[in-house]
């Protein structure tokens, strides 16, 4: 499907404005609330935020692998892979033959669980050479010769034995890279990595990374990597969007949002980072509070409760416009401006 309003040249992906809810019996759940990002062509965007912030929805409405009870309430989801289509995502049936041409070929998925992504009952020859066939018409032979070299690409050792092995014969951290091998099959041009590397443990989440990032330098596709986590951020991505409570709070660069973030939400999540040298036995600051029950969302800011600079009758009351600075860093807080000047003064 072709889009109808241009995109700029070096876009990827528009996120505007996207709304997704829940009707629950408790009442509605605005777990999406008017997000809107960008990623850009061979880009890549951390999306960072506490647990129910809607980071996972947002990244499942530009698959289009929403909860069957998900009610998309209003938005648009534009794609424009390197071939030079143009997609409306947002306006693709969940689950249509469109939204199956677009998934796998231009956009390759991760998520925290490879099961998620990998069928139990076929091994990973198999799965791999059905996408590369589906969507690059490779024939069988070609398709087996380029799965072993993605299986070796992505470090599996013995990859001509692996294409013959189930997902149960892998240990967790070969799991993985069989979904990353499966998931840059076919050379898309966006990867969405949901958490890939939070169940990992240390030395394999590092190992994960690292390879992300080789591949995404050697094959220029964009990432947009969901993470609770800024040090990953810091690690991998160029830019950062900040959500909470279903809206992004902050979007800047991975430099700027470290060295001078400008929402009091990306100061506080920045404070609570452990950081090394730290005394041992201090205790590292936390924000105050706890994220609000998503059925009742306060008034005006959604962070004002917990917020160290929120002004009565001002911050409970309207919810702020974004704030847009001189360097592209954005922010959606009444007093962004004020308490730039503050750190600065
Ligand atoms: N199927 C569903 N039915 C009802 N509510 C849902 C459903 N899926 C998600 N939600 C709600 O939507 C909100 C956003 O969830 P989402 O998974 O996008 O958050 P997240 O930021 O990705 O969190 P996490 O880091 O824990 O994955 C949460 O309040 C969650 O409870």
């Amino acid at each position: 499907m072709t889009a109808s309003h241009s995109m700029p040249a070096e876009r990827l992906l528009d996120v505007e404005d996207v709304h997704v809810h829940f009707p629950m019996r408790e009442g509605l759940v605005k777990a999406v609330n008017g997000v809107s990002y960008h990623v850009d062509k061979g880009e890549v965007l951390g999306i960072v935020g506490e647990s129910g912030s809607g980071k996972s929805i947002t990244a499942r409405a530009i698959m289009r692998l929403l909860p069957r009870n998900a009610r998309e309430a209003g938005g648009c989801i534009r794609f424009r892979p390197r071939t030079g289509e143009e997609f409306e995502l947002s306006a693709l049936e969940r689950n249509s033959r469109a939204v199956r041409q677009v998934r796998g070929r231009h956009i390759g998925m991760i998520f925290q669980e490879p099961m998620t992504a990998l069928s139990p009952v076929h091994s990973i020859g198999d799965q791999i050479c059905r996408t590369i066939q589906l969507h690059m018409g490779f024939d069988r032979q070609a398709a087996r010769k380029r799965a072993a070299e993605l299986l070796a690409r992505v470090r599996m050792p013995r990859p001509q034995q692996m294409l013959d092995n189930y997902p149960h014969q892998l240990s967790g951290g070969m799991r993985q890279r069989a979904m990353i091998a499966l998931a840059i099959s076919c050379d898309p041009s966006l990867l969405i990595a949901d958490e890939p590397t939070t169940a990992l443990d240390v030395t394999t989440e590092a190992q994960i990374l690292e390879l992300l990032k080789e591949l995404q330098a050697e094959t220029g596709m964009a990432i947009v990597f969901i993470t609770h986590n800024f040090g990953v951020v810091a690690d991998i991505a160029d830019r950062v969007a900040v959500m909470y409570l279903g809206r992004v709070v902050e979007t800047a660069t991975v430099d700027d949002v470290f060295y001078a973030p400008k929402h009091p939400y990306t100061k506080a999540l920045l404070n609570s980072i452990p950081r090394l040298g730290v005394e041992q036995g201090r205790r590292l600051p936390t924000i105050p509070g706890m994220v609000p029950d998503p059925f009742s969302v306060p008034a005006g800011c959604s962070f004002n409760p917990r917020c160290a600079h929120a002004v009565p009758g001002v911050c409970d009351v309207t919810a702020p416009e974004q704030h847009r600075f001189a360097n592209g860093q954005a922010a959606r807080c009444h007093f962004a401006e004020q308490l730039a000047e503050a750190v600065h003064a």
